[in-house]
């Protein structure tokens, strides 16, 4: 497909929490301020994308936490609102998570498109699923750590996490390699060397044609 085509296709990112993701967004928001919209279904409180305008957001269930604006950091919405949106179609995907309800909105993605933007959803696996029975059509992205130790050790390293939380992330991390395994993106981009990682990734953002990793074992 030809860049502008790329372009304007949605990119769903996916990968193991810790890999990078937000890491790379960052940068890439940073040097395109005006060229993405991004959706995120949900992320830990001391995200540092929470501070990221966005010209659209997910809608959650879950009461605001301190700081949390309706509007700024998620749309927040009752349960009976949530349900009646979900029972409507609104949502692209969506999935439970503490007794709380989080979902990425048609809505949302067409927003992002009417203002000029392109579409960066970061999505896990179980909505990654959902979205393929969508018509929405996006670029499937993996970012894939360069091993499970390194995955551990940027956890670790993050001073966000509890022992039990970096274990509970690295039993998810399991299960969104193996989709990745499976074949379900279309694009790999290993998050060896930051530098290098993330001029492939400006490169796909950007609908440019780029080369794809191989993913690694991560059997370790
Ligand atoms: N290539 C890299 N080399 C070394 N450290 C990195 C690299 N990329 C990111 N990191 C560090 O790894 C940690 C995790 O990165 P980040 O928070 O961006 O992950 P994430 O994939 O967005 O996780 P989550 O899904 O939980 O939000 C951060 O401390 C970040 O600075």
């Amino acid at each position: 497909m030809s860049p502008l085509q790329d372009f304007l296709r949605p990119l769903l990112m996916s990968g193991p929490s810790g890999v990078g993701k937000s890491t790379m967004l960052t940068r890439l928001f940073a040097d395109y301020p005006d060229k993405f919209g991004f959706s995120v279904s949900r992320k830990h409180p001391f995200h540092p994308l929470t501070s990221v305008r966005s010209p659209s957001l997910p809608d959650t269930t879950r009461s605001p936490r301190p700081g949390e604006e309706h509007g700024k950091h998620y749309y927040f919405v009752s349960r009976d609102e949530f349900l009646k949106l979900l029972g409507e179609g609104a949502f692209i995907e969506h999935a439970e998570f503490s007794g709380n309800f989080y979902g990425t909105s048609f809505m949302t993605v067409r927003e992002i498109l009417g203002a000029g933007r392109r579409c960066i959803l970061d999505i896990e696996a179980q909505g990654v699923r959902q979205v393929k029975k969508t018509d929405l059509n996006p670029v499937y992205l993996f970012v894939s750590p360069p091993s499970l130790t390194t995955l551990r050790s940027r956890l670790q390293g993050r001073g966000t996490e509890t022992e039990a939380s970096v274990t509970k992330r690295l039993t998810m991390a399991l299960a969104e390699i193996a989709f990745a395994k499976e074949g379900a993106h279309d694009l790999v981009i290993v998050n060896d060397d930051l530098d290098r990682a993330y001029e492939k990734f400006r490169k796909v953002a950007l609908g440019e044609p780029v080369t794809g990793d191989i993913l690694p074992p991560l059997d370790d």
